[in-house]
């Protein structure tokens, strides 16, 4: 059938999310990523694997702009990097929380924070705003926490906010780095549950991991990097014959109850 002659609407595919290019990026001269090209298709579940220093990362924080690329380009939603500027569409997850300079602010604040992309210069918050932060709370069970300072949070807790702080921005697409480093097993599975409901509503997820762990079911797709190549892309199982190790060998990466709070470092 003739779609384009039924008067329907637009019906061609989503471009990707992100549409990575032949990307290369050095620090001092030094390569770090080598010539990366990979589409995630809009409504994909990706993890970004490899041991450390193999510049998961680096790619990460390339796709949203944040360390420029030496050659390649990044397309994000069909737009080139440099000319993309609907950036409340992206929501960025790091993988602490920032101190904010030490400003003692509570959890329904730094939520609250979250939308700052999607408003207007000097609008207030609408209703809907405070509904998605409400929403985005209890989303990550930390709805009787909203009046507690964000500090007296354990680990876990501090990395929800992070999470609830991104949803509340209702972006179609998630970039998060490491969500589960220092987590609690409680934390984990709360993180576990928000990430599945995200991919069922058909957002982009895109983690970087440092194992799949309790994440692994809902990762449709994992990409492996080594010394700066991609050396894998496919599927994630623990039943299919390529699952992935990508620290096979070495000794279990130290965790901590609670990560430190600490002002993510700039490129
Ligand atoms: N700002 C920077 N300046 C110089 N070198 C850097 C910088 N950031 C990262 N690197 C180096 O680039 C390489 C890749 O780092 P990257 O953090 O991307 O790796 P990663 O795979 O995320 O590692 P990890 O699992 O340890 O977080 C490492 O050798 C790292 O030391």
């Amino acid at each position: 059938m003739n779609v384009e002659s039924t008067g329907a609407p637009d019906q061609r595919p989503a471009p990707p999310a992100f549409s990575v290019t032949d990307a290369v990026v050095a620090y001092e001269r030094t390569p770090v990523l080598r010539g990366v090209t990979f589409d995630v298709p809009a409504g994909q579940t990706l993890a970004i694997l490899g041991p450390n220093g193999s510049g998961k990362s680096t790619l990460m924080r390339a796709m949203l702009g944040i360390t420029p690329l030496v050659s390649g380009h990044v397309e994000v939603h069909g737009t080139r990097l440099n000319r993309f500027r609907d950036w409340a569409r992206i929501g960025y997850v790091p993988q602490r929380l920032s101190a904010g300079g030490g400003v003692p602010a509570t959890v329904r604040e730094v939520v609250a924070s979250g939308q700052v992309a999607r408003r207007r210069r000097f609008r207030r918050a609408t209703p809907d705003d405070h509904s998605a932060v409400a929403n985005a709370l209890a989303s990550v069970g930390l709805a009787d926490h909203a009046n507690d300072s964000v500090h007296e949070l354990s680990g876990g807790q501090q990395q929800r906010v992070l999470i609830a702080r991104a949803l509340a921005g209702r972006p179609d697409t998630f970039v998060l780095d490491e969500p589960m480093a220092g987590v609690d097993s409680g934390s984990q599975q709360a993180l576990a549950d928000t990430i599945r409901s995200l991919g069922e509503r058909g957002t982009t997820v895109v983690l970087v991991l440092h194992e799949l762990g309790p994440l692994e079911p809902l990762i449709q797709r994992s990409l492996v990097l080594s010394e700066g190549r991609i050396a894998h892309d496919g599927h994630a199982s623990s039943q299919g014959h390529d699952h992935i190790h990508p620290h096979a060998g070495e000794a279990p990466a130290p965790t901590t109850a609670v990560p430190d709070i600490e002002v993510p470092r700039r490129a």
